[in-house]
């Protein structure tokens, strides 16, 4: 029997012929996103009315939109990050969900060492300032034989363990759910509690998800714990960040700098304090888009709803 999917995420597109190999096999009704942008959580009531099965990516999945679907079978998730779906609604209503695991791994941890390198040598304000006529040589910090921690010992968390290993980082890691002993050990990473991160890491980074408890995990106290050195790295959720925190922890001297992928309203308001920072980077959520990582998300995503819906 044909079934009508939606697809929402607009880097889908650019590798839709790898998609087109899988959905030819079966009876589809394809509605394409073709706003070019995030939906809104009432284009995804509209959208979502009568679909059997959605390919998602940052749009919001939230109660109302999943309860209005009424059709809705199964939602799989252009990626990894399951935050804007509302999986207790889901599982109640038993709605299928199914992430593409480990698509993008690779791609969000080099840009993680890639922000780690933008920030300990000022490379943007670097550009900018040659670019604007001044030749002003800010002295950086090298990486190598610093502490890196990870929030977060998962695939990409992992993933900057060994390229930090490469790096000839000293690594800790804090992930209250990991428990491969045997694996840190022949990593040489050493696990421990958060507190030991923030106090001696050069360089804390984030990668857990986002959750109840995981909300604003970095704020004005655990930002008071990090050296006056340090930096934090962000390229997993904004919401991980009390934002207002991190704005005064940089304004006062309090941490060095820091780095965002995500944040929590995207695209960041103009007015948002911390983008009139010298000492805060950042980059448009890029950490999953590049031609590899998207491939995988296309094929993987496609394949996952498929088996869901067939
Ligand atoms: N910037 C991007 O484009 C981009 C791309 C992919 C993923 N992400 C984000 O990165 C996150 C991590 O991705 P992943 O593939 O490594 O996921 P993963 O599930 O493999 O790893 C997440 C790890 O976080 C740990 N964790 C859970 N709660 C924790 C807590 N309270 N404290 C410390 N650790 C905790 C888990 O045990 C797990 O090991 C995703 O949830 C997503 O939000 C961002
Ligand atoms: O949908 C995207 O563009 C990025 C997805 C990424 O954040 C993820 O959670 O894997």
């Amino acid at each position: 029997m044909k079934k009508k999917i939606l697809i929402t995420p607009k880097s889908f597109f650019r590798a839709r012929n790898k998609a087109d190999e899988i959905f030819s096999q079966f009876d589809l009704d394809i509605v394409e996103n073709n706003t070019g942008k995030t939906l809104t959580k009432q284009q995804m009531i509209e959208l979502c009315s009568d679909v059997d099965g959605v390919i998602v990516g940052l749009d919001p999945m939230d109660e109302e939109v999943i309860r209005s679907a009424k059709n809705l079978k199964a939602i799989s998730k252009y990626g990894v990050g399951l935050d804007n779906i509302d999986l207790k609604v889901a599982e109640e209503l038993g709605i299928k969900v199914k992430k593409a695991e480990g698509t993008n791994t690779r791609s969000v941890a080099e840009l993680t060492i890639g922000l780690f390198f933008a920030l300990s040598r000022s490379i943007p304000k670097a550009v900018i300032d040659v670019k604007d006529g001044r030749w002003d040589r800010t002295i950086g910090t090298e990486i190598g034989a610093k502490v890196v921690g990870i929030i977060g010992f998962g695939a990409i968390g992992r993933e900057v363990a060994k390229m930090s290993s490469g790096l000839e980082m000293e690594i800790m890691a804090y992930d209250p759910y990991f428990n491969d002993i045997e694996l840190t050990r022949a990593m040489n990473v050493k696990m421990t509690n958060i507190d030991e991160i923030l106090e001696k890491a050069d360089f804390v980074t984030l990668h857990l998800p986002l959750n109840e408890e995981t909300n604003k995990i970095i704020n004005s106290k655990t930002l008071s714990k990090m050296k006056q050195t340090a930096y934090l790295v962000n390229t997993a959720r904004g919401e991980l960040v009390d934002e207002d925190a991190l704005y005064e922890a940089l304004k006062n001297g309090i941490i060095a700098g820091a780095a965002q992928d995500v944040f929590s309203q995207e695209p960041p308001d103009k007015q948002n304090k911390l983008l009139s920072l010298n000492n805060f980077i950042l980059t448009p959520h890029i950490g999953a888009y590049t031609k590899e990582a998207t491939e995988r998300m296309v094929v993987i995503s496609a394949k996952n709803l498929i088996e869901m819906l067939f």
